[in-house]
């Protein structure tokens, strides 16, 4: 071990990336369930349309069908889980569940986020669902405890853009701040739905002082990131990918700029990048081809996500893996990311702060010095050995 090796930094193990304090900004609550809990949740709620009861086989379903291409049809698998999430008791355990996994997959905050609107078919009212999905992440935060796990997640209230409910889920966000919901989003169809159909939720949150993040750039192009930051007041996107089209690259490596991809990198907006679902919706061709990397070499503020771990079949880790496997990234990216990430979070300034200087450098840190130490001990034995 040379000390250009450590300067250059350690190739992470999938046991050390499971075990690295992760903060997930983009994740939903219909797109995360155990294909388990699907199966008993409709039997128990007289949910008969699955296309498999077979937990195994259903996971596999998710999979396959969110494969397609197309943001729309990746949508269409949604029916299922929404489906099975319209009572009380179903909601708390899902976000009990949530909480759980992510903590057991070593996320140490987590903003997730739900559409209310789609929950109301068994007669839940919007505060109702609210309440109960609460509930469930406290749950999963004590659950996680008890098994050494230190989880916190707060709720992000989305409005579907085909829809035209958003003001009233943003008042609802409002009224539920401090209460466990941290802010608001949109999401669903991009192309037809520009973000200014719901310019009148932004404009109220933006009176109240609240956050927001929104779908933009996954499925359309730079209109609709220019229209969230510009004409909606985005903190953040959703995706972003798209932002691309805006920065060229030159054959001999060199990079320039457009206007809108200047302002998203000067402005340090966070892009909520999230690979393999990227990957299915057709927006990305591959991960070593996944704009993340050359934003990441620009020092844009790029954070990894799942968006949907089941209809991806992933983890915030194994989004790692695969980002590691094809940048060649490092434990400190790793560190980077996960520090971007908490600095984007929409909890208050303080408290991102404790959570970057208590939890996450200090578990990056363990991370290495474990390496460091292992190395020495395996390079003292070969050299007692030789001896
Ligand atoms: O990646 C996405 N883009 C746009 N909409 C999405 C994405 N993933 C999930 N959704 C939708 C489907 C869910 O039912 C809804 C609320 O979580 O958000
Ligand atoms: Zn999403």
């Amino acid at each position: 071990m040379t000390s250009q090796s450590i300067q250059t930094g350690i190739t992470p193990s999938p046991d050390q990336i499971r075990r690295a304090p992760k903060v997930l900004l983009h994740d939903h609550l219909d797109g995360g369930l155990r294909p388990g809990t699907i199966v008993d949740l409709a039997r128990e709620t007289g949910y008969s349309r699955l296309p498999e009861t077979d937990p195994d086989k259903l996971g596999l379903w998710f999979r396959e069908a969110a494969d397609s291409g197309s943001l729309e049809r990746y949508l269409e698998t949604f029916t299922h889980t929404v489906g099975v999430m319209q009572t009380r008791e179903a909601l708390v355990r899902v976000a009990r569940e949530c909480a759980e996994d992510l903590a057991e997959d070593g996320v140490v905050y987590a903003e997730v986020r739900y559409a209310p609107e789609q929950h109301l078919d068994g007669g839940l009212t919007l505060e109702q669902v609210v309440e109960a999905v609460n509930e469930g992440f406290r749950e999963g935060e004590r659950a996680a405890r008890g098994h050494g796990h230190r989880i916190r997640v707060g709720a992000l209230l989305t409005a579907m853009r085909h829809a035209a409910r958003a003001l009233e889920i943003a008042e609802l966000a409002n009224r539920h701040r401090d209460l466990g919901v941290v802010g608001f989003d949109i999401a669903g169809a991009e192309a037809g739905y520009p973000p200014t159909r719901h310019l009148d939720a932004f404009e109220y949150l933006k009176r109240e002082n609240n956050h927001f993040t929104i779908h933009a750039g996954e499925a359309f192009g730079l209109p609709s990131i220019w229209q969230a930051l510009q004409w909606c007041g985005a903190d953040r996107l959703g995706h972003g990918v798209r932002i691309i089209d805006d920065i060229e690259v030159a054959d001999d490596g060199s990079v320039k700029l457009g206007r809108l991809a200047s302002y998203v990198r000067d402005k340090r907006v966070p892009l909520e990048m999230c690979p393999s679902s990227n990957l299915q919706t057709g927006a990305a061709a591959s991960y070593a081809e996944h704009p993340i990397g050359l934003l990441r070499r620009l020092h844009f503020r790029t954070t990894v996500n799942t968006d949907n771990r089941l209809m991806s079949g992933t983890s915030m880790s194994r989004e790692f893996e695969h980002l590691v496997d094809a940048f060649g990234y490092t434990l400190d990216d790793l560190a980077w990311f996960s520090v971007n990430a908490m600095k984007s979070a929409f909890i208050p300034f303080d408290e991102r702060l404790a959570m970057i200087s208590d939890v996450i450098k200090p578990g990056y840190a363990e991370l290495k010095s474990e390496w460091l130490f292992q190395q020495t001990v395996s390079t003292s034995g070969s050299v007692a050995t030789e001896s």
